[in-house]
């Protein structure tokens, strides 16, 4: 505890497991716990790092702040000599989106990936010593989503062996990266590649932006940053920018060449990397906003379960105390759920790191048949996960009741932040779509010997699961997780089964896919969340050490995929997965479970190791010291510098006056 009377010691009693060693089996290893406590602390503690003013700051007063902490973070860094892992622990627990989140989140990997050897050697060592500051520069104002509509011109002329990057209209202004508005001296730009009159798709650039003299954008480029974003604080700490370019050269060998090669006599040559190479900064940092999201949810479901244990209301007898608010049943239908998926989120999140590490390895080695695998993995899980933690804040603030709309309660900056990431890296609709595509090629080829593989290899049980019946009779049957991942197995499968066939009837396919494209959706999100289930059922196969750690987790992983049957029971039913008996055993079997997280929830959430100064929450305390500290911060608000305010003497007074002489 940091210091104090600890409010929910009782609460804390309750726990029927080794919190320590679920704080283990959180934070993925003993190693990574350590790392990610001892950094945390070290923020925690350091008054340079604080957040308390964040949402009443002006915006240029709010970004000069972030100069200065990510500047002293860097600091920190070489004082402290720290390794890649905690340097990255560092930034995070910071907690303020900065531009070196792009240049150490897109810009490095987007010259790792795509660069030659020889790019990354002469540019990587720069970056890494952030002797150059780098961003991500691809979405332009007229086209986000669509990648092969970017307008940015990048014309090779062999005359002087360079690339002439141009934006040939307004639209083609480069519109969003982060880090671009005020401080990146790089991009990696994305343009239109133009040899000899003939066009070769889109390609990335490094272009030097900004003079690292004196910080002044270099001759033919406009740069600006694009505006005051939504939500106090939160994302406007970022300087998203707006980039123009009028006929910049640049040499040759700044296109990153992993994927194409253009020589120097404009010839373009194909590697046997597959084009699609040029997307693959886009499927890392995807990976990463999965693990991110069980951040982010945990984060909001820490507070909104302490401040229900701390909270009270109603059901007092004889003048004894009110009810705890967690203990309502529809408190805990809606928190629990979100408690349970932010583990779900943070073992899949682990999968899926697992996987792009596979990925990239076997990339190394020229294999890249796993490469579709990882497009819709992580395509898919980004999309489920960031829709279900943006919904899932809000439902925290909710939970919180009228406390939940302060802003000290942390859950209207962190909602602010977080919400774009249901359309950074991918609208998640656009996402799904193309996860979509993938699993109507796969249900297409099945019956002609291909066998799908990875997170579709279930389809290569089609018949099986076209002719499933659950065998279901008591509540306590949902707790076999052979027979919940057949019945998801069964749901996916035949959700997407019946699009494919609707798709069949259409003479053209493309029409076909845009007409049907919200059921596309909906059976994207059950093969999604069949991924996020069985990997938790994985999960939980493996050695878990601690006492009662692996009880409390089978019991999560319960409420986590009987809820989805739960609120989903509309598909279960339409495809005859479930009857509505079994339907409505799944929810009774639901009930029994959320008993048993209840007086495990607060060690739940303490299992998280979060600090107060990460939670930025005066609800989510760890003491759970909630009303004198509202109460404190209240006065600290600039509204109440004076206790008559500005502006009394112009328009108050003369209302009141005018009102007085009215009634005389
Ligand atoms: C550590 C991290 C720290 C910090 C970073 C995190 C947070 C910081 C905050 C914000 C950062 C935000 C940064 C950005 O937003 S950058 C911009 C992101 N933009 C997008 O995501 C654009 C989305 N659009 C696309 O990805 C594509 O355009 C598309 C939707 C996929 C369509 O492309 P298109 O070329 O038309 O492709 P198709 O014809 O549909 O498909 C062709 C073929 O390619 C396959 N494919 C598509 N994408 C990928 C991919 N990424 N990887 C591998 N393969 C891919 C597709 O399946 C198809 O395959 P076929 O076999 O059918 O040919
Ligand atoms: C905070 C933030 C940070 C960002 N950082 C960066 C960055 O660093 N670098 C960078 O290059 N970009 C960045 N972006 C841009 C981001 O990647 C794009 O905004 C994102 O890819 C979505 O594209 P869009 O804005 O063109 O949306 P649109 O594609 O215009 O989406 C608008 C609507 O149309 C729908 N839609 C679009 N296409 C289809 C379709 N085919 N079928 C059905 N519906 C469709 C979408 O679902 C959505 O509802 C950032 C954006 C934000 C908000």
């Amino acid at each position: 505890m940091e210091g104090g009377v600890d409010y929910l010691a009782d609460e804390r009693k309750k726990a029927e497991f080794d919190v320590q060693q679920m704080k283990i089996v959180w934070a993925g290893s003993h190693h990574t716990f350590e790392i990610s406590d001892r950094i945390s602390k070290l923020v925690a503690n350091d008054p340079a790092f604080s957040k308390d003013e964040r949402t009443m700051l002006p915006r240029k007063e709010l970004f000069k702040n972030t100069l200065r902490k990510a500047s002293y973070a860097w600091k920190r860094i070489n004082d402290l000599h720290l390794s890649e892992e905690e340097a990255s622990q560092l930034r995070f627990y910071v907690d303020e989106p900065a531009f070196t989140d792009l240049h150490w989140g897109m810009f490095i990997p987007a010259i790792k990936g795509q660069g030659t050897d020889e790019q990354q050697k002469k540019w990587l060592p720069l970056a890494y010593k952030m002797q150059i500051i780098g961003c991500y520069a691809q979405t332009e104002l007229g086209h986000g989503s669509n990648v092969q509509g970017l307008e940015t011109t990048a014309t090779f002329d062999p005359q002087t062996d360079e690339f002439v990057i141009h934006s040939p209209t307004l639209t083609s202004s480069k519109w969003w990266p982060g880090g671009l508005g005020k401080v990146s001296t790089h991009g990696v730009v994305y343009a239109r590649l133009i040899t000899d009159g003939q066009e070769h798709g889109i390609h990335g650039f490094i272009v030097q932006l900004r003079r690292l003299e004196d910080h002044r954008p270099l001759p033919g480029i406009i740069i600006g940053d694009i505006g005051m974003k939504f939500g106090n604080g939160a994302y406007n700490t970022m300087d998203n920018g707006v980039l123009r370019f009028d006929h910049v050269r640049i040499p040759r060998d700044q296109m990153l060449m992993r994927v194409s090669q253009v020589t120097r006599d404009g010839k373009v040559v194909q590697s046997d990397v597959p084009r699609q190479l040029v997307y693959g900064t886009m499927v890392y940092v995807r990976q990463t906003i999965v693990q991110d999201a069980s951040c982010a949810l945990s984060r909001a479901v820490c507070i909104a379960t302490r401040y229900s244990a701390v909270r009270r209301q109603f059901g007092s007898h004889n003048g004894g105390p009110e009810t705890q608010v967690i203990d309502y049943k529809t408190q805990q239908s809606r928190l629990f759920p979100l408690l349970a998926s932010a583990y779900a989120f943070r073992f899949v999140g682990e999968w899926l790191k697992w996987l792009y590490t596979d990925v990239t390895q076997r990339l190394q080695a020229n294999d890249f048949s796993t490469l579709p695998e990882a497009h819709a993995c992580t395509a898919g899980l980004k999309s489920l996960t960031t829709s279900v933690t943006a919904d899932g804040i809000e439902e925290c603030r909710k939970l919180c009741g009228g406390h939940g709309y302060l802003c000290t309660s942390g859950l209207p900056e962190l909602f602010a932040v977080y919400v774009p990431a249901c359309t950074y890296e991918g609208d998640n609709i656009v996402l799904m779509l193309q996860v979509a595509r993938i699993l109507m090629k796969t249900v297409s080829q099945l019956g002609s010997g291909k066998l799908p593989v990875g997170t579709m290899a279930y389809m290569g049980r089609i018949e099986h699961l076209l002719q499933y019946r659950c065998n279901v009779q008591k509540a306590e049957d949902w707790l076999n997780p052979a027979i919940v991942l057949e019945a998801f197995e069964a749901r996916a499968a035949r959700m997407s089964v019946s699009c494919a066939k609707k798709l069949s009837k259409f003479a053209n396919p493309e029409e076909g896919f845009a007409e049907l494209s919200a059921d596309l959706v909906e059976a994207v999100v059950a093969h999604c969340q069949l991924i996020v289930v069985s990997k938790f059922i994985e999960k939980l196969q493996q050695d878990i050490p601690g006492k009662g750690v692996k009880q409390q987790l089978k019991v999560l992983c319960g409420v986590y995929y009987l809820f989805l049957l739960h609120k989903h029971q509309g598909d279960f039913l339409a495809t005859s997965c479930v009857t509505p008996k079994q339907a409505s055993l799944a929810n009774d079997q639901l009930r029994v479970l959320y008993s048993q997280v209840r007086p495990n929830a607060i060690a739940l959430v303490d299992a998280f190791n979060y600090t107060d100064h990460f939670l930025g929450s005066i609800l989510g305390r760890y003491d759970g010291n909630v009303y004198p500290k509202l109460y404190e911060a209240a006065w600290k608000d600039p509204l109440n510098d004076s206790v008559v305010p500005d502006g009394y003497h112009q328009y108050i007074r003369p209302l009141l006056k005018q009102q007085r002489s009215a009634k005389l």
